[in-house]
């Protein structure tokens, strides 16, 4: 479209457009006033305060695309592209200027955490007690990240009671990874814009970006705007938000140091273990889900993009090692959808429900989740259909007449089968049932031999025979074995596999190609091809001993 003013048709499109919302329905890029340009601001990725949130930075509260679209000078509506043109990142940090662009104090919590760690399990006696209350509390505080800041949250995958929505936000102030509000506010731009410059830990940045390099040091672009407005009343999210500091050390430390020893006398142990041990794992698991989760498994519902399913990664992250369903269907309340796979988060949400603390536990259609798994699985076929190698297809082979099949009989071994005539000059030495029973086929359709009329071969043989065409007979036929085949391929589209967006075209392998022969009608009569490529038969021969006088060829 170009800047001039937009005709009144182009004005309905726009409008009927799914993705033009209230006013941007009406409006068009020439009617708006101006905007101010996007900010370039850099948030610290640790402060309390939500200074990110584009919801409390006067942006936008629901969507705050408007900040970045539509002013007339950009004709992309790529939306991510827009961003990035318009907001210039920072310089690249370079050693000299890293200790500037330190972030403070997310660093000193990733290193003053471990130094405790170290030094507490170095220098305190553990007991069973206080190792047991670790791991207690070790799930506790991970449960109220992801059961509670990232599923019910940042993704709104149920609905929890007051009580259990204070029990989780305790439990996730106690893994000291900043407040709800901020942390899902950079959670939902990461699934937004996944892999892209305005994920705020995007995984096509490295492993150790994804896991903390992000923290450490002042990152060059702010995440992409999204949507916070609902958090932003809720109760328990703005009570967390504004006690957050003294939460922290509450429940990061007080509370776990004051357990161990008001019931059993180990306030050192409880500090060093329960307090900054576990936060210590707590932290790595939970940076496993940006890092590890995009690294390592497979991506059985989509490969777009990087998120993958892992076992190992669903055990170190209190069960959100399936990321590939998770990105894949991110409203969903579980994150392992079978019965065997490790999700203790979706177990516990669950019981919550049975207990009636929580309710609407959401469940994406079961019929597209395995649409999605069908689709891929189809993919990762066609894929080895592409590593095949196919036969000839019948439309690139010349076309002969009986006749002139009868005349180039005289000086090449040749047979017809099924309209396709074969050049079995390199096979009537391996065939299995012999070279004679070949010998008497040549210069003839054999056929009815091939199919039953003498031995039913196997489909094996059926392909390798494929592999030897040299050309077509006139009047060729429909192969009705090879169109069963092709059929079924047929039935698999139909059934909503190339429904899916820009997986139509991994459908098209192989098999369909070869259901009718034709030949090419502009190579009537033209020379039959010489058999390129045929089939090897590897032979491991015996070179010596008993083996070797045992070969008649030795
Ligand atoms: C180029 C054409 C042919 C190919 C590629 C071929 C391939 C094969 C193969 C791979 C087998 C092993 C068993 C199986 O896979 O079913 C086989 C067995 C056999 N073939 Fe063929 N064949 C050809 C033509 C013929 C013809 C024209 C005849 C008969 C007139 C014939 C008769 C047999 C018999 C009788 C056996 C069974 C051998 C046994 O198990 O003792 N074949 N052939």
């Amino acid at each position: 479209m170009s800047a001039a003013a937009p005709s009144a048709a182009s004005k309905a499109l726009a409008a009927s457009l799914p993705h033009a919302v209230g006013a941007e329905a009406s409006t068009t890029a020439t009617d708006k006033p101006p905007r101010a340009p996007l900010r370039m601001r850099h948030p610290d990725m640790t402060q309390v305060d939500d200074s990110s949130s584009d919801s409390e930075r006067g942006e936008s509260d629901s969507e705050g695309e408007t900040t970045a679209v539509d002013d007339g000078s950009y004709q992309d509506d790529n939306f991510v592209r827009k961003v990035l043109a318009k907001e210039r990142p920072l310089p690249p940090i370079t050693w000299r200027t890293l200790p500037s662009n330190i972030n403070v104090i997310s660093t000193l919590a990733l290193t003053v955490v471990p130094a405790l760690a170290i030094y507490g399990a170095l220098t305190t006696p553990l007991k069973w007690q206080t190792a047991l209350w670790s791991v207690i509390y070790y799930f506790f505080t991970g449960l109220g990240i992801t059961a509670g800041y990232h599923r019910l949250w940042a993704h709104r995958a149920y609905t929890a009671s007051l009580p259990l929505q204070y029990f989780l936000a305790l439990g996730g102030s106690g893994a000291v990874e900043g407040s709800i509000k901020w942390w899902s506010r950079g959670h939902r731009a990461h699934h937004r814009y996944t892999d892209t410059e305005l994920d705020p830990y995007s995984a096509q940045k490295g492993f150790w970006w994804s896991h903390i390099g992000w923290m450490v040091v002042k990152p060059r672009r702010k995440p992409g705007v999204a949507d916070v407005s609902d958090l932003s009343v809720n109760p328990v999210v703005k009570w967390q938000h504004r006690w957050y500091l003294p939460l922290i050390v509450g429940m990061g430390f007080v509370f776990p140091c004051v357990v161990a020893g008001l019931f059993w006398g180990d306030f050192r142990g409880g500090f060093f273990f329960a307090g900054a041990a576990r936060l210590l794992f707590v932290h790595h698991s939970t940076f496993c889900v940006n890092s590890l989760a995009h690294w390592l498994g497979e991506t059985p519902f989509d490969d777009k993009h990087s998120p993958r399913d892992h076992w190992v990664t669903a055990l170190v992250t209190v069960g959100e090692g399936y990321h590939n369903f998770h990105h894949e269907f991110p409203q969903d309340y579980r994150n392992a959808i079978r019965t065997f796979q490790y999700d203790p988060t979706k177990w516990f949400i669950y019981t919550m429900y049975l207990c009636g603390l929580a309710s609407q536990l959401k469940t994406f259609p079961d019929n597209e989740i395995r649409r999605g798994q069908y689709a891929m699985q189809l993919k990762a076929i066609s894929k080895q259909a592409d590593e095949i190698k196919w036969p000839k297809s019948s439309n690139h082979l010349p076309v002969l007449t009986w006749d002139e099949f009868q005349e180039a009989c005289k000086t090449r071994q040749l047979m017809v089968v099924s309209g396709f005539i074969h050049d079995v000059s390199t096979f009537i030495d391996e065939h299995p049932g012999g070279r004679a029973l070949i010998k008497t086929r040549l210069g003839r359709d054999a056929t009815n031999a091939f199919y039953g009329g003498y031995y039913d071969h196997s489909n094996g043989a059926a392909n390798l025979l494929a592999q030897y065409r040299v050309g077509v007979i006139e009047g060729g036929y429909e192969v009705e074995h090879l169109k069963r085949f092709s059929d079924v391929i047929e039935s698999l589209k139909e059934s909503g596999a190339d429904g899916v967006a820009g997986k139509s075209a991994d459908l098209q392998s192989g098999p369909v190609r070869v259901s009718v022969i034709k030949g090419d009608p502009a190579l009537k009569s033209a020379p039959l091809d010489n058999l390129s490529n045929a089939p090897t038969f590897k032979v491991n021969r015996l070179t010596g001993g008993l083996g070797h006088a045992l070969n008649p060829a030795a």
